[in-house]
């Protein structure tokens, strides 16, 4: 089995569970499930930079990342760095986050909030609106045409918007039939662990004008990012070169400035 697969096997049985712990009727509920939402493809076409730095502890690549740092001090620290957005990983098992974090971050900062997770079923969607996300992560791989429309509407529905993940041709093309609001490509598969910026080369021609480009993974150099905006990108998924400092605010600052100067 490979990583992806255990890791949506790990997942299933996480959601049978809080199912049971929080049912969506709960969830309606809550505080924030009806505020309303910021888009991250609005702020990624106005933004000079398009910066989406992410908030990780660790991965099943790297295991630690950074262990010091809060996620309070880190998504105040990032708005004023000016990233366009934030990414929250959710996931506690693989990747030691926790929907608390994205709840932090939401109490924290008005940056639109994508909330990285595995989503395999519909009941993830309402959660990640009552935790306080704007955006949700699809990752194509783990998911067949059909997951992919359902989900993509009962996310527009919930006025969420989707970061639909790809890292190959099939995937995209499988995506393509839906109305998705971003496509970001992965540079690093999610099997091999490799990063290649290739990736995001080979697929940039292949994805449709009006759907916003998201380059994800693997990004520490100005240079490539520059190299990528000419090929049509306009968001950058950033997270270890900023969360594997010491200070992953002032890293994203010192980053964003060079881009933009
Ligand atoms: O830390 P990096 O190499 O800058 O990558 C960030 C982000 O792209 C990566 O964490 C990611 C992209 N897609 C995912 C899907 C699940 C978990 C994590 C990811």
């Amino acid at each position: 089995m490979d990583i992806l697969q255990k890791i949506v096997q790990h997942k299933k049985r996480e959601i049978t569970l809080k199912k049971k712990l929080i049912p969506v009727q709960q969830l309606k509920g809550g505080d924030l499930f009806a505020r309303p939402t910021h888009s991250l493809s609005g702020a990624l076409k106005n933004s000079k930079s398009g910066v989406i730095a992410e908030f990780k502890r660790r991965s099943p690549s790297k295991s630690v990342i950074n262990h010091h740092s809060t996620v309070e001090n880190v998504a105040t620290a990032y708005e004023k760095a000016g990233v366009c957005g934030m990414s929250v990983l959710t996931d506690s098992h693989f990747f030691g986050g926790s929907p608390e974090d994205l709840q932090i971050a939401r109490a924290s900062t008005n940056l639109p909030l994508l909330r990285k997770d595995f989503m395999i079923d519909e009941y993830q969607f309402y959660e990640a609106r009552a935790l306080g996300a704007d955006v949700v992560l699809l990752i194509a791989a783990i998911l067949d045409k059909e997951d992919i429309r359902k989900f993509t509407d009962l996310a527009h529905q919930l006025d969420l918007e989707v970061l639909l993940e790809v890292h190959n041709r099939a995937e995209l093309e499988k995506s393509l039939l839906t109305d998705i609001d971003m496509i970001g490509v992965n540079n690093r598969n999610l099997k091999t662990f490799e990063v290649s910026l290739e990736t995001s080369r080979e697929l940039a021609p292949l994805i449709p004008d009006g759907i916003v480009k998201v380059s994800e993974s693997g990004l520490s150099k100005v240079r490539a990012i520059n190299e990528l905006r000419e090929m049509g990108y306009r968001g950058f998924l950033i997270g270890e070169t900023f969360m594997a400092t010491r200070d992953p605010g002032h890293q994203a600052a010192e980053f964003i400035k060079t881009l933009e100067s």
